[in-house]
């Protein structure tokens, strides 16, 4: 990791202007949202080198020209666009806001999911609970509650989850299918991308997916419009819940972003349950994104941003880990790791887990 390890090289009159720019955040996230959302950042950006002013977006913005005018000074403030001549033209920033997928996903994610429930992140770090959650239903954590958030919330928590899962999947079937195995068991496997991507990619292999009955329904009616049913298998569970099922005797146990949904101690125990579910040559493969791991800071800033997402809304104790806490852990349930492999997808990392030899 080449970035937190030395001071930033900014003079104080500069770093002065971060701080405001700190102290303002949410202001500059709902006006870029608002930009976003009102077609403002598309107009400017079909106008191209020439630029648009004032006038004319009002022409075709469904906004007063307060409205517009202030969303522009801000946008200007914020390097999303610049203006001479009285003409806005998209910045570089401006560009990636509206083109760039991740943005897009990140933003409504922040919006829908988090914005409101993050007022609590005090309350959420003091008791250790995610208070931000009530905003959307009474659960302990937001997982049996998936199923039944308000629409556009929902969406954009698929959207964000399956926007980084997506991207490493394609690259990791040759490397998962490697070992040749006939059962899969994919643990928090949600509503069976992961699934039908294995069975899409080998004839044979049965995959059961193990979740809580609300995902578990909506991969089932999935499997079915996929028509294979008859090989990927609904497994209903709690891991929260040791007097709970654990399918045993899989050939390759696969957990992605899955254990980051909970705390140390709870990783530690599902770790050493599947320890016991496991025959000496079962695998277990986990995939996460780790902030130490990240080649870029961009990568590393994004990935602890959604640390707070676990703690205010999630489950109040989870979070994207270090990588060495996650060793740590796989060690200390009786396994140890077999490949280690970074830069999958989209900052994902690999850890493909083996029983220890018995002495
Ligand atoms: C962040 S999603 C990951 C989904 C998928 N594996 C992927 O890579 O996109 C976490 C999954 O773990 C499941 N999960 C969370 N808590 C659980 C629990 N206590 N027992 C079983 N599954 C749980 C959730 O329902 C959800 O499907």
């Amino acid at each position: 990791m080449s970035f937190y390890q030395s001071p930033k090289k900014m003079s104080a009159f500069d770093a002065k202007f971060e701080a405001q720019k700190i102290a303002f955040a949410p202001v500059s996230f709902q006006v870029a949202r608002c930009l976003s959302q009102f077609g403002i950042l598309t107009k400017i950006d079909g106008a191209g080198d020439e630029g648009i002013s004032l006038i004319q977006l009002i022409q075709h913005v469904e906004l007063s020209e307060y409205a517009i005018h202030v969303l522009l000074d801000m946008g200007l403030s914020m390097g999303i666009f610049w203006c001479k001549d009285d003409r806005y033209r998209l910045d570089k920033t401006g560009y990636f806001l509206l083109h760039d997928d991740m943005a897009s996903k990140n933003l409504n994610f922040i919006h829908y999911v988090c914005y409101q429930g993050l007022f609590d992140l005090d309350d959420s770090l003091k008791q250790g609970k995610a208070i931000g959650l009530k905003h959307f239903g009474d659960w302990d954590t937001i997982y049996p509650g998936l199923s039944q958030l308000p629409e556009q919330t929902k969406k954009s928590w698929f959207e964000f989850d399956h926007y980084y899962s997506d991207h490493a999947f394609d690259s990791l079937l040759p490397l998962i299918f490697k070992s040749d195995p006939a059962h899969i068991i994919d643990v928090g496997g949600n509503t069976g991308k992961w699934a039908f991507a294995c069975t899409r990619y080998n004839k044979n292999v049965n995959v059961t997916i193990m979740d809580l009955p609300g995902q578990l329904a909506v991969a089932m009616k999935n499997a079915q419009a996929c028509l294979v049913a008859d090989r990927v298998h609904p497994f209903e569970t709690d891991l929260l819940d040791n007097n709970k099922p654990f399918y045993q005797g899989g050939d390759l146990y696969w957990m992605s972003q899955f254990l980051d949904c909970f705390s140390k101690q709870q990783i530690i125990t599902i770790l050493q349950r599947t320890v016991a579910a496991m025959k000496p040559d079962s695998e277990l493969c986990i995939l996460e994104t780790y902030w130490d791991r990240q080649p870029h800071e961009a990568g590393a800033y994004c990935v602890n941003a959604t640390s707070l997402y676990f703690t205010a809304i999630a489950n109040g104790n989870s979070r994207m880990y270090h990588s060495k806490d996650m060793l740590k852990m796989i060690n200390e349930a009786g396994l140890y790791v077999d490949e280690d492999i970074d830069n999958i997808g989209l900052g994902h990392t690999l850890l493909r887990c083996k029983l220890k030899p018995m002495n």
